[in-house]
């Protein structure tokens, strides 16, 4: 049966009770930052794969050393010379940055510790240890060897760390699909002539913004005009594209709110409208086979903070993450009477340590949100918050 005025705790224990599956896929290795690995990586190969010189210099057996000083050049090696060479007693070769040591050499002088008479090398450098500048194959790591583990979250490092060894793909776990369905008679687009009683559409480009910021850049956009037949039309048709469904607006009990009935309409099993909380008391969660649906009350700082509180991180748990936005706790720069009995997130600067609640804090206003780093989270229970009392703060995507 479906649920109302439940708290924030209750909500996000339904949510968390319906996760998506997870699903893994392979993806080209340059584009999987910020993915998770879905299984343990192995090594392919031995890191370095042959024994290798870390200089520019001269290849020989240290044993050898000042025995014999003046080698005889017998070779020459460039990195990426793909002959097997080897050196006797009393040999040297000449060797670059990345070459592969020859057999029978150990040790690599760098050459500005050399002179070369009568084609002859020559060492002036008396420190020179046994397997200087000599990389052993597999130092770095042994074929077969764990090289990253699942849920290891991929980075500039640890692509170039797998590329390394070979990679081109790694399975990762999928981002769910997405659809957005922007409901509205008096929204109209950035850019046009506003007319009176007209407001700009912002919802649609702060959600994309939010959900590229999570690694999803395509998303389908549904606009539905505030009709029931409209809202349940592209509702269905949402349904069909994507795992995760968010519509924005149309989620009170107006005359002109119809998001509730259309997802009846459509099959969606509601689990709960409404939470006390504020902004976002409306917000609608329902579920339908694998899909799951979002009613995000329409005012644009309920629709930013339903995201950040509940949609970011049901979309992190099915990317094979856990985590939630980062919270912390700091003492407050002024002061806050609650009175009401609803959790409040409040837009919020976390500077040198402290936070300052903002001024302007009504769900229509964006001034505030433009200005903050943070929400300040308040249980439910009014309280008179004095300066330097402790509160818990979740710290917003860009500044975590
Ligand atoms: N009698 C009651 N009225 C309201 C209640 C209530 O409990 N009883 N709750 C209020 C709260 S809280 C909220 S939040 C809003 C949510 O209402 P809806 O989800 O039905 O949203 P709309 O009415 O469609 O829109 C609200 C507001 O936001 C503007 N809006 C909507 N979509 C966009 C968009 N994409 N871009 C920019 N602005 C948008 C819209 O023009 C409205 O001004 O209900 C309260 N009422
Ligand atoms: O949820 Mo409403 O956001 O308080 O205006």
């Amino acid at each position: 049966m479906m649920k109302s005025m439940i708290t924030v705790a209750e909500a996000s224990a339904l949510m968390e009770a319906v996760p998506l599956t997870k699903k893994i896929i392979q993806v080209p290795i340059a584009q999987s930052t910020g993915a998770i690995l879905a299984e343990d990586l192995f090594a392919k190969i031995d890191i370095p794969a042959f024994n290798q010189s870390s200089v520019d210099g001269y290849a020989i057996r240290y044993d050898n050393q000042f025995s014999n000083n003046a080698y005889k050049i017998v070779t020459k090696i460039a990195a990426g010379n793909a002959a097997q060479h080897s050196i006797q007693p009393g040999e040297s070769a000449r060797i670059f940055t990345g070459a592969p040591v020859p057999e029978g050499a150990d040790t690599i002088v760098m050459q500005e510790m050399t002179r070369i008479e009568n084609d002859a090398l020559h060492i002036n450098y008396p420190q020179l240890q046994a397997f200087e500048n000599f990389r052993p194959a597999g130092s770095e790591i042994k074929q077969g060897a764990l090289a990253l583990p699942k849920g290891t979250r991929m980075s500039p490092h640890t692509i170039g760390f797998l590329a390394g060894l070979g990679y081109d793909q790694v399975p990762v776990f999928a981002s769910p699909t997405v659809a957005l369905i922007i409901t509205g008679n008096e929204l109209q687009t950035p850019g046009q002539p506003l007319q009176h009683g007209q407001v700009y559409e912002s919802s649609s480009y702060m959600l994309q913004a939010g959900l590229q910021q999570m690694g999803i850049s395509h998303l389908q956009i549904f606009r539905a005009k505030d009709t029931l037949e409209e809202v349940t039309t592209q509702l269905n048709a949402a349904l069909h594209a994507a795992d995760i469904v968010m519509l924005t607006g149309g989620v009170s009990v107006g005359d002109y709110d119809f998001v509730v009935q259309a997802a009846n309409n459509c099959g969606v099993t509601p689990i709960f409208h409404k939470v006390k909380q504020r902004p976002g008391k409306p917000l609608y969660f329902g579920t339908k086979g694998e899909k799951r649906v979002f009613g995000l009350p329409g005012n644009p700082s309920s629709v930013l903070t339903c995201f950040y509180i509940y949609v970011w991180p049901f979309i992190r748990a099915a990317q094979g993450q856990t985590t939630e936005l980062k919270r912390l706790q700091a003492p407050l720069v002024n002061e806050c009477n609650k009175k009401i009995q609803l959790t409040q997130f409040l837009k919020g600067t976390y500077i040198d340590g402290q936070v300052t609640i903002l001024t302007g804090q009504e769900s229509y206003r964006m001034a505030s949100y433009a200005q903050s780093n943070c929400l300040v989270h308040l249980p439910e229970t009014p309280n008179h918050y004095k300066t330097n009392d402790i509160v818990e703060l979740i710290i917003l995507p860009m500044y975590g």
